[in-house]
């Protein structure tokens, strides 16, 4: 089969996990910010997270270096315009993009610069190439709360014109949802669609509690409702989007190798699964990687690539005319 050429949709995809490497060091050197090596191989393993990363923790660590150089407007107009341009060479037709606005601020930059900019790059893209896109602003739950709503308010002037959804990320702890209630409910009244990482690190509970308490319409990985049947049957009778990162999972140890995911026992069972990347440098992978290696270990036919392409655009936070032309794609 040839991947490459199958219509895709990549609904998980961080920004600054899928920096090009000699982007990293052509904005470093703009920037005149110092990096490790000028080197793109040395620079790109540096980037890689190892197979040997213990948890998502370390996995996280890899997210330094693109970070350091994503703190100018041109910088990261360039980096989401790269990031679309490289999904549509692949034939991703709808690509939702998201990032942490907290993490772009050290020189300075306004909230509104910021998402600005992501959204520049995207639809300099969407006017080059065949690929639809939107973003979603990622909080990230280890920081201090107190812009989380000026992120909100930011961001609501981009509302389904670029932005759609907001999202939490990092390092998962149980019981986390909690605490986000009041922020989420915040972004829900400004119109946000909202998806969250969680039963990434092996609590479903925090699946559970991330439909319950923050509505969350999709997870992002959700693995862990293997573990736990509350969880499990929730997501089951609500249709929540199970957002899956085949090759990230194994990195991060959710799970020890492909061929335990629990992905294809979902789709068995008809929860709506997705096939997405989570970060293609971080992770090393595009969509047609992780499209082929899930197909080839599952024995998935090309009738079963198509179903999970429809629940691809029924879960997309897009709207209904570019969900029409998404099903134009579909066998
Ligand atoms: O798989 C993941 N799980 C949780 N958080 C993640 C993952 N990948 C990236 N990030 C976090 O999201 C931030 C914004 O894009 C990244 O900086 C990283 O800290
Ligand atoms: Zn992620």
């Amino acid at each position: 089969m040839n991947y490459s050429s199958l219509p895709k949709i990549d609904l998980h995809c961080h920004l600054d996990g899928s920096v090009r490497p000699q982007t990293i060091i052509d904005l470093a050197n703009q920037q005149n910010i110092s990096i490790p090596s000028q080197d793109i191989n040395e620079i790109r393993s540096l980037m890689i997270a190892p197979e040997t990363c213990q948890n998502l923790e370390e996995y996280l660590m890899r997210f330094d270096l693109p970070l350091s150089v994503m703190q100018t407007q041109a910088g990261i107009e360039r980096i989401s315009f790269e990031l679309f341009e490289d999904a549509a060479k692949e034939n991703v037709k709808y690509f939702e993009v998201r990032f942490g606005p907290q993490l772009h601020q050290l020189q300075g930059l306004s909230f509104d610069q910021i998402i600005g900019s992501v959204v520049k790059g995207m639809q300099r893209a969407e006017a080059m190439y065949d690929i639809k896109g939107n973003y979603i602003l990622s909080i990230l739950r280890t920081f201090p709360k107190d812009n989380i709503r000026d992120v909100i308010d930011a961001g609501a002037a981009y509302l389904n014109k670029g932005v759609v959804a907001f999202d939490l990320a990092g390092a998962e702890l149980p019981g986390f949802c909690s605490e986000f209630i009041p922020y989420v409910d915040y972004a829900i009244e400004k119109g946000y669609r909202i998806t969250i990482h969680a039963g990434e690190q092996g609590v479903g509970q925090n699946v559970f509690d991330a439909v319950t308490m923050l509505k969350a319409e999709r997870v992002g990985h959700g693995i862990h409702i293997s573990g736990h049947q509350g969880a499990y049957d929730l997501v089951k009778q609500q249709n929540i989007g199970l957002e899956t990162c085949p090759s990230s999972n194994i990195q991060t140890k959710a799970v020890d190798k492909l061929s335990e995911h629990p992905l294809k026992a979902f789709y068995e069972d008809a929860l709506p699964i997705t096939i997405n990347t989570d970060n293609r440098t971080v992770s090393n992978t595009t969509m047609t990687d992780e499209i082929r290696k899930v197909m080839e270990e599952f024995n998935l036919s090309r009738e079963d690539y198509f179903n999970i392409y429809k629940i691809s655009v029924e879960q997309a936070f897009a709207s209904d005319e570019v969900k029409q032309h998404l099903m134009s794609f579909a066998d």
